[in-house]
């Protein structure tokens, strides 16, 4: 049997990457957790770094799933009982586990982290006697040869202790969730950096965009490091691309905090269950265009709440319910939204509950009673969210943001009539086309009518997907979809033409058919295409993919190509 991804086991790869320094890449070659960062399924490794001078210390031991295989990799390169810190980048629930079993194998660790990290890690291992060092900007641990080590907390909403860490002698950035990608290989450095830079985009956009401002400090405080390396927490190591790559995290932030439109997106979660629908929500806002200024009302102060409240269009907010309430800060957040918030603003909410909800319900009816609309329908998660319930928060996020457009395009000018220009280009005409695409168990399908033929050697066909549009996320590269050209006729047009309520079957009443990659087939179609996404590329509001085709039929062969004739290239 051949290995594939799916099948290659977990294991942890070990390199030298600097003086007295190793990387143990736990690695995990399929998708990780159902959450919007693994999306596009390349699964991931999580970095954790070993420093070997007079003292030594371990950075960020990865998650339970590697317990047993990243302790058994470490006992055979190292004597457990020279182990003095483990620093960590972030704490999270996850590493209890691994952080449990170091402390039984090696109980004179001190741990180093931020503040919010200490109390985060004294909940984690439920131990309040751990000997920690806390690192609040100005302290350094000296590890000896050089390897003195700095530290620099970079906060934002959804890791409230997060620690970048400097080690002047290698000149490497331990920069935990700063500059990642989850993709999962063997390659362990950035070689040939370009080929990962829609990872990083996409990580970017799921991880960092929600919080831009955050990351726009934490760049600022990095900057005058001389970094040779950013020794990111998953995915390659960048050495190659760091120039371009800290160039491009300035823009992708540049581009979030400078939008007209903002959504405050306030949430708590316990768990990280309610965390993760808020990231789904602001994939799905901000690759409509619209911002995020997302606040997780535990770490912040009634000020910034009030301030983000005010100055967006919108607000959305997320609660987890318990003990039949929603948490202290969430009331305390909804309070201040309700008293500050104008009811022309478009409201939202969702959360994550366990049998009874209350928190949601409770939350929906005060805001329904002080007369905000509502730009989805409220969402409740059972427990963990699945693909298709990140689906459907990522389009109901789609769903908001294009409703702020909307209004904002309303208040500005009445419909302008179409310019020449746009007179003209709509003169421009594409076989009208059906693209669908299936991962997992979530399966969709557009209409499209920017399909042209690109290359015939190997044939190879160009589609121009909206940012906006729900099936943008299955159009990256590697990806497989089917185009079905439709005849011409009104039927089939019909059918994808309505407008779909999030994670809304949009094939239902349709005859469909499997294609050999997994697609979907319109029965009904006058042809269809079974194509690889080989690249994209980014074009203003679009993305231009280019797309190889391994299979096809035509399915009717009398049938005319339907054909979509424009009057103006602004609309479709
Ligand atoms: C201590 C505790 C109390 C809970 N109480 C409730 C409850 O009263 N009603 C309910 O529907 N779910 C309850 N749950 C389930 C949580 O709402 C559920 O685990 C949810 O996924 C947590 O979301 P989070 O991960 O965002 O914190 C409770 C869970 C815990 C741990």
């Amino acid at each position: 049997m051949s290995v594939t991804a799916a099948t290659k086991p977990r294991d942890v790869q070990i390199l030298p990457i600097g003086t007295n320094t190793t990387i143990l890449r736990s690695r995990s070659w399929t998708r990780l957790r159902f959450e919007i960062e693994y999306a596009l399924a390349k699964g991931t490794t999580a970095n954790s770094y070993l420093i070997q001078a007079d003292k030594t210390a371990l950075i960020d031991p990865p998650g339970e799933t590697f317990t047993a295989i990243y302790l058994e990799a470490l006992t055979k390169r190292f004597d457990f009982t020279r182990l003095d810190y483990v620093i960590l980048g972030h704490v999270n629930p996850n590493r209890a586990a691994t952080l449990k079993a170091l402390l039984e194998i090696a109980p004179q660790i001190t741990f180093v982290c931020s503040n919010p990290g200490a109390i985060n890690l004294r909940g984690a291992l439920e131990n309040q006697d751990l000997q920690i060092l806390v690192m609040r900007g100005d302290e350094t641990l000296d590890l000896g040869q050089g390897h003195h080590l700095q530290f620099i907390p970079t906060p934002n909403p959804r890791y409230a202790d997060e620690l970048c860490t400097y080690d002047p002698q290698t000149e490497i950035l331990y920069s935990d969730k700063l500059f990642g990608a989850h993709i999962c290989g063997d390659q362990v450095f950035d070689e040939g950096w370009e080929a990962f830079y829609e990872d990083r985009r996409y990580y970017f956009d799921c991880l960092m965009a929600p919080h831009a401002r955050q990351v726009e400090t934490a760049l600022d405080k990095l900057a005058d490091l001389p970094v040779r390396m950013y020794a990111t927490g998953h995915g390659p190591l960048v050495r190659y691309g760091l120039i371009e790559l800290t160039k491009a995290y300035r823009e992708w932030t540049q581009q979030q905090t400078a939008a007209d439109t903002t959504v405050a997106l306030i949430y708590a979660s316990a768990y990280g269950n309610t965390a993760t629908l808020a990231q789904a929500i602001a994939r799905g806002i901000t690759k409509a265009g619209v911002s995020v200024e997302s606040i997780n009302c535990e770490f912040a102060d009634p000020e910034e709440i009030k301030a983000a409240v005010e100055k967006a269009a919108g607000f959305v907010i997320g609660s987890p319910t318990l003990g039949g309430h929603a948490p202290t800060p969430v009331q305390t957040a909804l309070g201040i939204v309700l008293s500050s918030a104008t009811n022309n603003k478009l409201a939202g909410v969702f959360g994550s509950f366990g049998w009874s909800g209350e928190a949601v319900d409770l939350i929906e009816s005060k805001l329904k009673d002080a007369g905000y609309r509502f730009g989805f329908d409220t969402i409740r998660v059972k427990f963990k969210p699945n693909e298709l319930t990140l689906q459907t928060c990522e389009e109901a996020g789609t769903d908001f943001a294009q409703a702020l457009k909307k209004a904002a395009r309303k208040s500005i000018v009445a419909r302008q009539p179409a310019t020449n220009v746009e007179q003209a280009v709509g003169r421009i005409v594409g076989s009208l086309c059906v693209v669908t695409a299936t991962q997992g168990e979530v399966k969709t399908g557009m209409l499209a009518s920017w399909v042209t033929q690109a290359s015939f050697n190997p044939p190879g066909l160009t589609i121009a997907v909206a940012k906006d549009r729900a099936m943008e996320p299955l159009t990256h590269t590697g990806n497989q979809f089917v185009v079905n050209i439709l005849a011409e006729g009104r039927e089939l047009r019909k059918q994808f033409m309505k407008t779909y309520t999030p994670g809304q079957d949009r094939f239902a009443g349709v005859a469909t058919e499997e294609s050999s990659n997994g697609g979907v087939i319109l029965t009904d179609a006058l042809a269809y295409l079974e194509c690889t996404v080989n690249n994209r590329m980014e074009v203003g509001d679009h993305w231009l993919v280019y797309a190889t085709v391994n299979n096809g039929k035509v399915l009717n062969q009398d049938g005319v190509t339907a054909v979509h004739h424009r009057k103006s290239a602004s609309y479709y």
